[in-house]
């Protein structure tokens, strides 16, 4: 190994309770909001396609235009509390909320500059009035931020020249101002979301960026910050120079998700996801694919599957209502979770192997195996192959207390679960109890033929 400063300071994953509580989560709400809500993807009657969070990025946009848009905002109808409401009946454990995005736009009174809340017509603080609301419906709050703040004349790329130099310190200095103030103003807050890291300005802050983070866990314990915060001091992200992970939990699955537990290296992880193809903020139009509630499912499903959280994301409009479709998305996954959020919370990877029906999820601290269907085979059989001499005693469905099925043994330690219906309208999860099948003779299952 390579001696390091400021690579990861921790190997394998934190025992502690509030890291514990992350890994319990399962569902998380990402919610984008914030200036680049009010053009929506459009400029001057013209689409952009890139997300609609980037739209300053986009050469039709002057800077300075879109910084104006600071005296648009105002949220008449922005409700904290029906927010929160939305999350809670949806069954999400915690939320990520955009503090600060690229734009430099920050949705708390900062007093390290103009640009934010207490300077548009709209006054007020969001932030606070978010923890809160989320807060004391037992769902956490992390804050999202963006090292990178395209409103800050000291940003830099890259550092170049001495003027760059002078310029950066100040920015690093402002940086941790103001992470410093969101800590200070906000201590309910469980963690913090970094994004906007990857420019070699800030890569090259290894021992800065170490040092902060040293202080902002000393401020919080218990502070939960991903691998995206900071580099070592060769450069590497996510995972320093050793292939040890940088923070608390792998920030690399955005808008994709692991296939098999080998990818996920042993680590906390957590999936952020978009409803379209690729918009955060709020986009007037959504082009291509739109999720639908079952294909969001089984992404949670395959997420909680493999050891991680499935962190959906809400792009709130200018006038801080939810979007219709994201309403009906909530409620969908809501009503699910209503019946089957056993299999979620608390769930880990089962270790046994994948089959084609669905996922497995194990509930942390016991024996129990959730079976989480999603394709019914032709047969109606449902395979389940445990460890050798593992037998199952028991299983029953989530969803109708009085469907119980008799697994038939069809080899050692493997089985055919019999479907009696053939059709389901919607994903189900079976129970399964395992017993150690080594002492067990009479274990409550069919001989094969
Ligand atoms: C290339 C790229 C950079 C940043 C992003 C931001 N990360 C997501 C969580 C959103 O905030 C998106 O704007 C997306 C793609």
């Amino acid at each position: 190994t390579i001696a390091l400063q400021h690579g990861a300071h921790g190997v394998g994953r934190r025992r502690d309770a509030a890291m514990e509580k992350w890994r319990a989560y399962g569902l998380g709400q990402f919610v984008h909001w914030g200036l680049y809500s009010i053009p929506a993807g459009e400029w001057n009657g013209k689409q952009y396609n890139g997300a609609a969070e980037w739209i300053k990025s986009w050469k039709e946009v002057p800077a300075t235009t879109y910084d104006s848009l600071m005296y648009q905002f105002n949220p008449t109808k922005f409700n904290a509390e029906s927010w929160a409401a939305t999350a809670k009946q949806m069954g999400v454990k915690y939320v990520t909320i955009t503090t600060k995005h690229h734009d430099g736009f920050c949705l708390w009174p900062s007093k390290y500059t103009n640009f934010t809340v207490a300077n548009s017509p709209y006054k007020k603080d969001i932030i606070g009035p978010l923890v809160k609301a989320y807060d004391r419906r037992g769902i956490d709050v992390i804050l999202y931020f963006s090292i990178m703040d395209w409103h800050n004349p000291d940003w830099r790329y890259d550092i170049k020249t001495r003027e760059d130099s002078v310029a950066f310190d100040r920015f690093k200095q402002f940086t941790r101002n103001q992470l410093l103030e969101l800590l200070t103003l906000y201590p309910a807050a469980k963690g913090l979301w970094f994004d906007g890291t990857w420019d070699k300005s800030w890569v090259k802050q290894a021992a800065f960026a170490d040092s902060l983070e040293k202080e902002m866990r000393a401020m919080r314990p218990g502070l939960i910050i991903g691998s995206r915060f900071r580099a070592d001091e060769y450069g590497k992200r996510h995972f320093d120079s050793n292939g040890n992970m940088m923070g608390d939990y792998e920030q690399g699955w955005e808008r994709k998700i692991p296939e098999k537990i080998t990818d996920v290296h042993g680590n906390d992880w957590d999936c952020v996801m978009t409803v379209p193809e690729n918009q955060w903020g709020y986009s007037k139009i959504w082009k291509g694919h739109i999720k639908t509630t079952d294909e969001l499912l089984e992404m949670l499903a395959k997420c909680v599957s493999l050891d991680g959280n499935f962190v959906l994301n809400f792009g709130p409009k200018p006038d801080g209502t939810l979007r219709t479709e994201e309403l009906d998305l909530a409620k969908g996954i809501g009503a699910w979770m209503d019946t089957n959020s056993e299999a979620i919370y608390n769930g880990e990877y089962a270790g046994l192997v994948k089959q084609d029906w669905g996922y497995y999820v194990k509930k942390t601290g016991t024996n129990k195996i959730y079976m989480l269907v999603f394709n019914v085979p032709v047969s109606g059989a449902l395979n389940v192959v445990l460890p050798s001499r593992t037998a199952i005693s028991k299983v029953y469905d989530l969803g109708g207390p009085g469907l119980s099925y008799v697994p038939e043994e069809i080899g050692t330690s493997t089985y055919f679960i019999h479907l009696k219906q053939q059709t389901f309208k919607r994903p189900f999860v079976l129970v399964l109890e395992t017993a150690d099948n080594s002492k067990n003779s009479g274990a409550q299952y069919q001989k094969a033929k």
